[in-house]
């Protein structure tokens, strides 16, 4: 059987709430748009059973292992980054007893009352996220898109997600002075919690709204140039920069499309087509490009050996085993 993705990895959005986060992830991945404003608590609609199985697991090893620790120093359990674990794991377990239910199940409440006692200042779980597969340079990349809530409050939470992020996204609203004010403030959250040579794209979204516009795409592009990142300004409503859309062979540039400020002329010249999550994913695919050549290596090894263990008639090995993943 094909192989569904060759490698998976994790892109994260952040920036203000209401600059659009969850409307780019939701083009991006389903082409639709919303005009309303829900803001991300991420509580129930997490749709992947799997991952929070895996989340759920992850949760437990860390709250004991935090709790041991604690424990040890003195400190009274569930301070600080202890009750940021302890309601990951209370929440990964109250979405899978719901997803598993489909019915609200009265213990199901009292876990969640348990969860909302164990961070109150967080009150909810603060992100969400979707699945999407893309096809870079031959290799199929499943990438799972975070979307954090920009929200104060949920941030101690959000930070928790920063460390196993390969690319992260920031965004500001072109119609907001103080959203991109806010970048530099997103930026050191970044510096400080993700890990070192993580892939950055800096987002001008919403910019539909011209008549709105306080922040100049000039100034978009000297800030991301300041921090070394590409820039690109989207609209989730248009969908400019963000669903690739193959340009016909004799068409130029995609009328409005930053390209890239990060990169070499000539490089931008040809990949004037690139969309702003592929070029992230892209970004993040060559700074791992040394895995990569492993993982080439190893899925021609594997190939051969596959072919082989059909000739003698043995069994296969387990579906999709040399996935990587680098979450
Ligand atoms: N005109 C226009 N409006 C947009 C665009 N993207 C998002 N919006 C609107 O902006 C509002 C906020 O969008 P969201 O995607 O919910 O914002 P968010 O950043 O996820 O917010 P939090 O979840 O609170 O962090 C909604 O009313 C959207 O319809 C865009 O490209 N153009």
């Amino acid at each position: 059987m094909a192989k569904q993705y060759d490698v998976l990895f994790r892109l994260l959005l952040i920036g203000d709430s209401g600059v659009g986060k969850t409307c780019l992830l939701c083009r991006f991945t389903d082409n639709e748009f919303h005009s309303s404003h829900i803001s991300t608590i991420g509580i129930l609609s997490a749709p992947c059973y799997e991952i929070m199985k895996d989340q759920l697991a992850e949760g437990i090893e860390g709250l004991a292992e935090r709790r041991k620790s604690s424990r040890s120093n003195g400190r009274k359990a569930f301070l600080g980054e202890e009750e940021a674990v302890a309601c990951e794991f209370l929440v990964g377990l109250v979405a899978l007893l719901r997803l598993q239910a489909s019915v609200v199940s009265p213990f199901s409440e009292v876990l969640l009352e348990l969860a909302l006692t164990a961070a109150p200042q967080a009150g909810a779980c603060g992100v969400d996220f979707k699945m999407k597969t893309i096809e870079v340079d031959g290799i199929k990349v499943r990438i799972q898109i975070w979307d954090t809530a920009g929200q104060e409050r949920y941030q101690t939470i959000t930070k928790q997600y920063y460390r196993r992020a390969q690319g992260i996204f920031l965004v500001y609203d072109i119609s907001s002075e103080r959203s991109y004010q806010h970048i530099m403030k997103w930026v050191s959250d970044v510096d400080e919690y993700a890990p070192e040579g993580v892939q950055k794209i800096l987002i001008g979204n919403k910019a539909d709204e011209e008549q709105k516009r306080q922040v100049g795409r000039e100034q978009g592009q000297q800030l991301a140039k300041e921090y070394g990142m590409d820039f690109y300004e989207t609209s989730a409503c248009t969908n400019l920069n963000i669903k690739e859309v193959r340009a016909p062979q004799t068409s130029g540039p995609v009328p409005g499309a930053d390209q890239g400020v990060g990169r070499p002329e000539r490089e931008v010249a040809d990949r004037s087509h690139d969309q702003s999550f592929t070029r992230l994913t892209e970004l993040v695919l060559q700074a791992h490009r040394k895995e990569l050549e492993g993982l080439r290596t190893r899925a021609s090894h594997e190939l051969a050996l596959a072919e082989l263990e059909e000739e003698e008639g043995k069994p296969e090995g387990p579906a999709n085993s040399s996935k990587t993943c680098w979450c």
